[in-house]
């Protein structure tokens, strides 16, 4: 039994192939994510980040590889089968959230994704609000005092947050963070970063974090990756990445 959560084999992916625009946006990756492992992902603009993301999410179809969930092959698997293995959180705050719905809807409709009908009879009782109230309250950001609150009233740090819940609700076997923090402010960012890490050491979640934050990507994390061309550029984790610096990086952009 293997104890990866995602394995890429060769992934590549080629866009406009036989035209004069044809380009390999991916490039023959070969990663292994295992159990328990936080990566940090970073990259110049446009140096495949995303794309890593959009395949191993299925959003995007690989011209040739394979992909791994587990010991499931996902590579012929859409996005939507794909939902019970793994989690996404994007940058902008709209996403991922129901804008119309308050707080604990939102919470209930993510603690309910892919149960059966039939299951989703009992509603918001008492007991359940009082346990989101709890799991909000984890947030430390006044979510849990807005349970009743549209979405789309919430500030972008709350929605950001009652996102990150949403995603980790169902412990997902991979979560994806994709710049989950860029659009806010730099005080609400590091709050939102300290809460992410802190439930993914006490969920023990295996979890990869696109950023563009040298720090974050530096600070959080056992591993991190450097993208550049659609290839992986640099892997390094354990006491290697601890002993990296902000001029170690800042070095090795600049030869990119
Ligand atoms: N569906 C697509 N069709 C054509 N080109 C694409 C497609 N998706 C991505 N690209 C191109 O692939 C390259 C990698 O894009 P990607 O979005 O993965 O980069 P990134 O590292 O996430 O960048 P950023 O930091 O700007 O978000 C870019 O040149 C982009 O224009």
């Amino acid at each position: 039994m293997t104890t990866s959560s995602l394995r890429l084999e060769n992934a590549t992916v080629v866009v406009n192939q036989g035209t004069s625009e044809e380009k390999t946006i991916l490039d023959a990756v070969n990663l292994e994510v295992q159990a328990g492992e936080f990566v940090t992902v970073l990259g110049s603009n446009g140096a495949g980040k995303s794309t890593l993301f959009n395949v191993i999410a299925g959003t995007l179809n690989l011209t040739s590889g394979k992909i791994y969930l587990g010991d499931t092959d996902v590579t012929h698997l859409k996005e939507i089968e794909r939902t019970h293995i793994l989690a996404r959180v994007f940058q902008d705050p709209k996403l991922g959230t129901a804008p119309r719905m308050t707080v604990a809807e939102n919470l209930l409709m993510a603690e309910r994704r892919g149960q059966k009908r039939r299951l989703k009879s009992r509603g918001l009782t008492t007991e359940k609000r009082a346990e989101m109230a709890q799991v909000a309250d984890k947030m430390g950001n006044g979510l849990a005092q807005r349970l009743d609150v549209a979405t789309g009233q919430l500030s972008g740090g709350q929605r950001q947050a009652l996102a990150f819940l949403m995603a980790t609700e169902k412990r997902p076997e991979l979560l994806l963070l994709d710049e989950h923090t860029a659009a806010l402010d730099p005080k609400t960012s590091a709050q939102l970063m300290a809460l992410t890490d802190e439930q993914i050491k006490a969920q023990q979640l295996t979890a990869m974090m696109i950023t563009h934050n040298l720090s974050d990507a530096l600070q959080y994390g056992n591993r991190l990756l450097v993208m550049s061309e659609g290839k992986i550029a640099m892997d390094v984790d354990g006491t290697a990445k601890q002993a990296l610096t902000l001029e170690d990086m800042l070095a090795f952009f600049n030869r990119y």
